[in-house]
């Protein structure tokens, strides 16, 4: 028996549960395959733990993942508990907080629009033709999400809101250095988005991002106001090879790269903290980009596919297994290849399949390659 693991399995809400568990029988195949270990600890989170346990990240919860090497999460939230106060909420009070607490700061998202899914994307054919390879990386502990104040409060007869995006000079330089060495890998290009025409935090962003460039005369460094960026996604998505933003933009702007790539259901993400000099594993949480999807929850029709390879990230990032990854990863190429598709990605002429046909098909990939 090689290498044992012990992974924080936190499903959530929603379709979370419904793709965790392909997920699940995809990592049990590749456990025999590569002679690993996995030991799964299954935990309450979010809306499921309020209901289990009365809070949204009980300690329980919080204390197995401080003794895991890494959390492979489902999603949270849905309109049952929409009307708690809001720091009670799922996400509000499990994702972020656990965000904060591991300091996962850097959050990758690669949106990849495999060659035969061009006809699932919504763009022109002959934009996306051939496919496109985005990486996202976007900072995750900082800005809007956590700047202090936060609040809403009453004055006369009126409601205001304030919320405080705040960055700091070492904040964005240690995501920019995650950019830079990153697109090392690809294709030597980053494309930093800002709002440098209205917001300081825009300033000092692009002043930082322009003085990390530096130190990598190898990498080509533009930037883009994230209105043009969220044009130029559309216009030309073969134009990017690493995006980097701060928290709100990345959120905003990897949901759309996951669309174009197909559906939301495809891309999965790392969130990670910093390196630790000389080791080839780090702690991460896994998760797909995507929510809960209460609008498909309970219909079997999910697609997995964004856990799965959410899992795969897992085994690269916080295991240093490389060839286990790389194995999932061109299990899900073969079954799209050979036209398995779920309800979000089926076009006509491929063959739709449900979320554990989905699962069952990537698992027996892996244990043929
Ligand atoms: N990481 C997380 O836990 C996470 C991320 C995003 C949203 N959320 C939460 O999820 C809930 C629903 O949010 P929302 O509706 O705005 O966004 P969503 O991402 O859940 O869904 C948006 C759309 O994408 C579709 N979709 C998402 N994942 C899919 C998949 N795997 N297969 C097929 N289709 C998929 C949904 O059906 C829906 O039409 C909210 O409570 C939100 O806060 C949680
Ligand atoms: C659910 C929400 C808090 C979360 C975020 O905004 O970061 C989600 O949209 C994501 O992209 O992971
Ligand atoms: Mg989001």
């Amino acid at each position: 028996m090689g290498k044992s693991y012990k992974i924080a399995v936190l499903a959530g809400d929603g379709i979370g549960p419904e793709v965790m568990a392909q997920a699940l029988r995809v990592l049990a195949v590749v456990e025999t395959k590569f002679s690993l270990k996995f030991e799964f600890f299954e935990r309450l989170v979010g809306g499921a733990a309020i209901d289990g346990a009365g809070k949204a990240l009980p300690e329980e919860t919080l204390k197995t993942c401080e003794d895991c090497q890494a959390i492979l999460f489902g999603s949270v939230g849905g309109p049952k508990w929409e009307s708690l106060p809001p720091a009670e909420q799922p996400e509000r009070g499990a994702l972020l907080p656990l965000r904060k607490h591991f300091g996962l700061f850097a959050n990758l998202r690669p949106a990849v629009c495999l060659p035969e899914l061009t006809h699932a994307s919504p763009l022109h054919p002959t934009i996306v033709e051939g496919g496109f390879d985005v990486l996202c990386v976007r900072e995750l502990t900082g800005g809007l999400y956590f700047g202090e104040p936060k609040y809403i409060k009453q004055e006369g007869n009126e409601h205001f809101a304030v919320d405080t995006m705040v960055y700091w000079e070492s904040e964005i330089r240690r995501i920019a250095k995650v950019a830079f060495e990153a697109a090392r890998r690809r294709k030597s290009h980053v494309t930093s988005i800002d709002k440098a025409n209205v917001l300081q935090n825009g300033v000092l962003w692009r002043r930082v991002v322009d003085e990390v460039g530096k130190d990598y005369p190898d990498v080509t460094l533009d930037h883009l106001y994230v209105d043009n960026a969220a044009m130029q996604l559309v216009r030309r998505p073969k134009f990017f090879d690493v995006v980097l933003a701060e928290n709100l933009f990345g959120d905003i702007l990897s949901d759309e790269m996951a669309m174009l790539t197909g559906s939301l259901g495809m891309l999965p993400s790392a969130s990670l903290g910093e390196t630790h000099e000389g080791s080839t594993s780090r702690f991460g949480m896994y998760e797909p980009s995507g929510g809960s999807a209460p609008d498909i929850a309970g219909k079997g029709i999910a697609n997995p596919i964004a856990q799965i390879l959410s899992s795969a990230m897992l085994l690269r990032f916080s295991c240093g297994e490389e060839a286990a990854a790389a194995a999932i990863e061109a299990a899900v190429k073969k079954v799209i290849a050979d036209g398995l598709r779920t309800a979000d990605i089926h076009t006509p002429g491929t063959t739709k399949v449900d979320t554990a046909g989905m699962g069952q098909a990537i698992a027996d990939a892996v244990a043929v390659a």
